[in-house]
């Protein structure tokens, strides 16, 4: 049976992880929606109109580990408040979410406006300190220049421009699954995903 997943969550909190997994585990395929948002980001970081950079962003460019990073990330969030950049990329990710076989999709606002009629709605949290120190693990993994400090600062800034920004706000949809992975392994995490997506397969 394909499904639409969304899966929504302020920054780091193991959502792209869940979402991997589960597209894995059903053989869906898999939208990372802040990506679309980072590469309108970093364009902006080169002086680009972020608008224009919307409207002519081509799925199949973006770099991903390029866009991996603290100054991306902060310029995805502003460029993620102005409503026609959202405006300009709600079409590709609906179109995805609609695609036969089953989507995934995670971002801020899945389950809230890009598929509201999304079977599962999962919402991933985790406390802030938890979600800084696992974020300063990957980047500094990575050889990134950050501080755990620096990467808090960092979530906490985005999470307040993302929730409380006008147009799609960062929020848990009112029939979303609540997960908290502060004290959860991936492993354990993923698995109550699996079980709560079973739960709506085997009753559909
Ligand atoms: N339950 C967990 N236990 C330990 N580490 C985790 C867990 N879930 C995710 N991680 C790690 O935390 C980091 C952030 O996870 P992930 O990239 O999935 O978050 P995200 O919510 O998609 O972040 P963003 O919104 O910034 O893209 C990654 O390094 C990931 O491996
Ligand atoms: N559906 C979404 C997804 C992302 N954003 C914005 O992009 C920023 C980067 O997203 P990551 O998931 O890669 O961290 C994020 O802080 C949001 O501002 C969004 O608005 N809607």
């Amino acid at each position: 049976m394909a499904l639409t997943i969304a899966v929504d969550g302020p920054a780091a909190s193991g959502k792209g992880t869940i979402s991997k997994a589960l597209a894995a585990h059903f053989a869906f395929a898999h939208l990372d929606t802040g990506l679309l948002y980072r590469a309108v980001g970093a364009q902006l970081l080169q002086g680009a109109d972020p608008l224009e950079a919307a409207r002519s962003l081509r799925a199949e460019d973006i770099d991903a580990d390029a866009l991996r990073n603290s100054a991306v990330a902060q310029a995805a969030s502003k460029v993620a408040a102005i409503p026609e950049v959202r405006q300009a990329l709600l079409d590709f990710q609906r179109a995805f979410a609609r695609r036969a076989g089953g989507a995934v999709l995670d971002g801020r606002d899945i389950g809230t406006v890009i598929c509201p009629e999304a079977e599962v709605k999962l919402y991933v949290t985790a406390s802030d300190e938890v979600r800084a120190e696992r974020r300063y693990l990957e980047l500094s993994a990575k050889g990134q220049d950050v501080t755990p400090e620096g990467v808090l600062e960092d979530l906490q800034a985005r999470d307040k421009r993302d929730s409380e920004r006008a147009t799609a706000p960062l929020k848990a949809a009112e029939d979303a699954i609540l997960l908290d992975t502060s004290e959860l392994s991936i492993d354990d995490a993923v698995a109550r995903c699996v079980a709560a997506v079973d739960a709506v397969r085997n009753a559909g």
